[in-house]
C-alpha cells in the first residue's frame, strides 16, 4: 500500500500494480480474448455461474467474468440486462437464486455468502446514489457516514477513549483531504440535498473512497451530470485508476464508455454477450443487437455514423477535454512538486 499526495492510500500506487501508462494497459490486454468469459493476466474479480431470478424473469445468467485489476472496465448493456442486479450481487446487496452453484471470489478471497459491510472491508465499494435520508445530512457526515464499519471493529481498542479519539479524527482528516481533492471542502456544511448532481455523483465517489478501496464500482457515474463536471468526473475516475484502484463501472453515455474504458463487457438479457476493447465491442454484431432489438435510437458512440455537425460537437468537446486534461496534469505536477519540495 502506498499514499498519493492527497492522502488516498491505495494499493500499487505509483507502483508496479499502476496503470497509469496507456501502452502498458494496451500490453497487458493485447492477448485477452475478446469473448465472453475470456480469462484475464491479473483478476481481482472472478465470478462463476452467478444467477437471479424475479419470478419468471432472469435478469442475471453470467456463467463466468474475470475483471482485470488496475484497469478501468465498463459494464454496458441495454436498460433491463442485469447490470444493477449484478453489482449487487457480487458486493452482497443481493443473494444469488438457488438452483445453480454460484462462486465469486475478490483478490484471492471467496466472497459467497458474504455480507455488504465484509465486501468493503474486503475491498470492493460501490458507490450509491444520495436518498433522502442522506440528502438531509450534511456533506461532511456524508463522508464520515462513509468511514462507518472502521470505528469500533475493535471493541477493546473502542473502550479505550484515547484510541478511538484518534482514529476519529483520522478519519476526520481522511474525510477533509477527500472533500479537498474533489472540490467539495467549502460545501462541507451544506445539506448533500443541496448539491448540483454532479457535486452529488463526487460526494458519492468521495465516499465511497473513505474506507480505502482496492475496487470502486460505480453505477452510472455520468448521470445527469452538467458538460462540465463530466469532464471532472472522468478526470477523477482516470486519477483513481493512474493510482493503482480498478475500477469497474455502469455507463449508458457510450461516449463515456469510449472515452475511458481500458476494456467493455456487455450484459444483454442477464448474460455476458460481449468482452472487448471499445472499438471491437462496438463494432460487434451481438453488440449492435443487443442494443437495436433493445431500442433503436441507441448512439453506440460510433462517431463515423454521427450526422456532420454532430461529430464536429463531440470532436470539439473531446478538444476541450484533452486540453483541460493537459492544463490538469501540468497543474497537478506542480502542485505535487511544491508539496515534495
Ligand atoms: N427487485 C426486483 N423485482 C423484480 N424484478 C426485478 C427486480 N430488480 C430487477 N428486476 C428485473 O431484472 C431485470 C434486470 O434489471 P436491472 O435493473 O438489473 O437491469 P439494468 O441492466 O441495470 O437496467 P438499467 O440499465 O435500466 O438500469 C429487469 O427485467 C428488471 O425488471
Amino acid at each position: 500500500m502506498s499514499e498519493n499526495p492527497t492522502g488516498v492510500t491505495t494499493p500499487g500506487a505509483g507502483g508496479a500494480g499502476s496503470m497509469a501508462d496507456p501502452a502498458a494497459r494496451r500490453t497487458l490486454m493485447a492477448d485477452v480474448e475478446a469473448q465472453p468469459g475470456a480469462g484475464k493476466p491479473d483478476p481481482i474479480l472472478v465470478v462463476d455461474q452467478m444467477t437471479r431470478t424475479f419470478g419468471g424473469i432472469t435478469a442475471v445468467q453470467v456463467e463466468h467474468l474475470e475483471v482485470q485489476r488496475g484497469i478501468i472496465t465498463a459494464l454496458i448493456g441495454p436498460n433491463g440486462a442485469g447490470k444493477t442486479t449484478f453489482f449487487n450481487l457480487i458486493t452482497g446487496f443481493d443473494k444469488p437464486s438457488s438452483g445453480r452453484d454460484a462462486s465469486w471470489s475478490f483478490d484471492g478471497r471467496k466472497l459467497d455468502r458474504t455480507s455488504a459491510s465484509r465486501v468493503a472491508k474486503a475491498g470492493m465499494v460501490r458507490t450509491f446514489q444520495l436518498t433522502k435520508a442522506l440528502s438531509r445530512m450534511t456533506v461532511m457526515d456524508n463522508m464520515m457516514l462513509g468511514a462507518s464499519g472502521q470505528r469500533g471493529e475493535n471493541l477493546a481498542a473502542s473502550m479505550i477513549r484515547p484510541l478511538w479519539r484518534s482514529q476519529e479524527n483520522q478519519v476526520e482528516e481522511k474525510a477533509v483531504e477527500l472533500l479537498g481533492r474533489f472540490k467539495l471542502h467549502e460545501k462541507r456544511n451544506d445539506f448533500a440535498g443541496s448539491l448540483s448532481g454532479g457535486q452529488r455523483k463526487l460526494l458519492e465517489m468521495a465516499r465511497a473512497l473513505m474506507t480505502d478501496p482496492t475496487m470502486i464500482m460505480l453505477d452510472e457515474p455520468m448521470a445527469g451530470v452538467n458538460p462540465a463536471l463530466t469532464q471532472s468526473l472522468l478526470g477523477h475516475v482516470q486519477s483513481l485508476r493512474d493510482e493503482g484502484m480498478t475500477v469497474l463501472f455502469v455507463e449508458h453515455d457510450m461516449h463515456v464508455v469510449r472515452h475511458i474504458s481500458d476494456w467493455v463487457v456487455v450484459m444483454a438479457e442477464g448474460k455476458v454477450v460481449a468482452e472487448g476493447d471499445s472499438s471491437t465491442v462496438m463494432s460487434n454484431p451481438a453488440v449492435i443487437d443487443a442494443y437495436l432489438g433493445a431500442h433503436h435510437d441507441t448512439d453506440l458512440g460510433d462517431d463515423s455514423l454521427l450526422e456532420a455537425d454532430v461529430a464536429e460537437k463531440y470532436a470539439a468537446e473531446a478538444e476541450e477535454i484533452e486540453a483541460e486534461e493537459a492544463h490538469h496534469e501540468g497543474h497537478d505536477g506542480a502542485h505535487r512538486g511544491e508539496e515534495k519540495s
